[in-house]
């Protein structure tokens, strides 16, 4: 069971991020989330596929408190933020990178990534955040002084992945993080994923490329109208025949595995 100290160990901390039977949705409309569990354990990558209107964006939009869910509960390491907006969750311990390219093109990359830090006061705290930072994107440290609408697609993403871990988040969640982005990039992307998990991160992902993001999770939801449709190890997921025929474009090569259908 996770603890109720924000500040409590992390080791003690069986899940990071939390979604507990969420109904959530948009103004007087219906629910899009109709009782969603989702959780991510410390060290991991969770992904989230399905089809298009499923949900997925809204899940994110739930856990980083962009939208209050009419029912459920939210939990970061273990504290209730079911109610806090944004910026409370940023204190949480969550850090969200949102759909799409926001790098500020016209400033160097060193400036876009100090913008994660603009809250922060102590000078050391955040000179060991940039270290950390460019030790995990080598491109970032690289290309610190270099104007970022100079770099890559691949390597912006990168310097968007570097602002959000500014202020040491537990949790990060990635929306979309290969859109746009061609395959040698989107390899490239999905290699800092990986990273970032083996700092220790909790990630908590969202993809349309559902083949490739599995391949680089470990664990991953399949929603279908607002819930959790199959749940289970990514390597299960990829290798389930029903699952690949209705929602990975085609079969498996290897159908030995099963995935547990919910
Ligand atoms: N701001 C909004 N206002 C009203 N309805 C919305 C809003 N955002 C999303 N929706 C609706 O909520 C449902 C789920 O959308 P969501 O973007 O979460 O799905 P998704 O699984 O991420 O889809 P996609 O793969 O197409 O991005 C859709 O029916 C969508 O039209």
């Amino acid at each position: 069971m996770a603890s109720e100290q924000h500040d409590a160990p992390q080791g003690r901390q069986e899940y990071l991020l939390e979604l507990d039977d969420v109904q959530a949705g948009y103004g007087r409309a219906a629910l899009v989330l109709r009782g969603l569990t989702v959780k991510v354990p410390p060290a991991s990558v969770v992904c989230l596929v399905g089809p298009n209107g499923a949900g997925k964006s809204t899940v994110l939009k739930v856990a980083s408190g962009m939208l209050t869910p009419r029912a459920g509960s939210v939990r970061v390491l273990g504290q209730d933020v079911t109610r806090n907006g944004p910026q409370d969750m940023l204190a949480a311990g969550l850090s969200h990178v949102l759909q799409g390219h926001s790098v500020f093109r016209e400033m160097t990359v060193g400036e876009n990534v100090m913008l994660g830090a603009y809250t922060v006061r102590d000078k050391q705290f955040i000179a060991e955040r940039v270290d950390f930072v460019k030790s995990l994107f080598p491109v970032v440290g690289d290309r610190w002084d270099a104007l970022a609408g100079a770099l890559s697609g691949g390597q912006q993403k990168q310097v968007e992945f570097a602002r959000s871990l500014m202020v040491d988040p537990k949790v990060v969640l990635l929306d979309e993080p290969s859109m746009g982005l061609d395959p040698k990039a989107t390899a490239t992307v999905f290699e800092q994923v990986v990273r970032m998990r083996d700092a220790g991160l909790a990630v908590l992902m969202v993809e349309q490329n559902a083949r490739r993001a599995l391949e680089t999770a470990d664990l991953g939801c399949v929603l279908d109208l607002g819930r959790v449709h199959i749940s289970g190890p990514a390597h299960e997921l990829l290798a389930d025949p029903q699952l690949a025929e209705l929602y990975l474009g085609g079969r498996p090569h290897n159908d030995s595995a099963k995935a547990t259908h919910v």
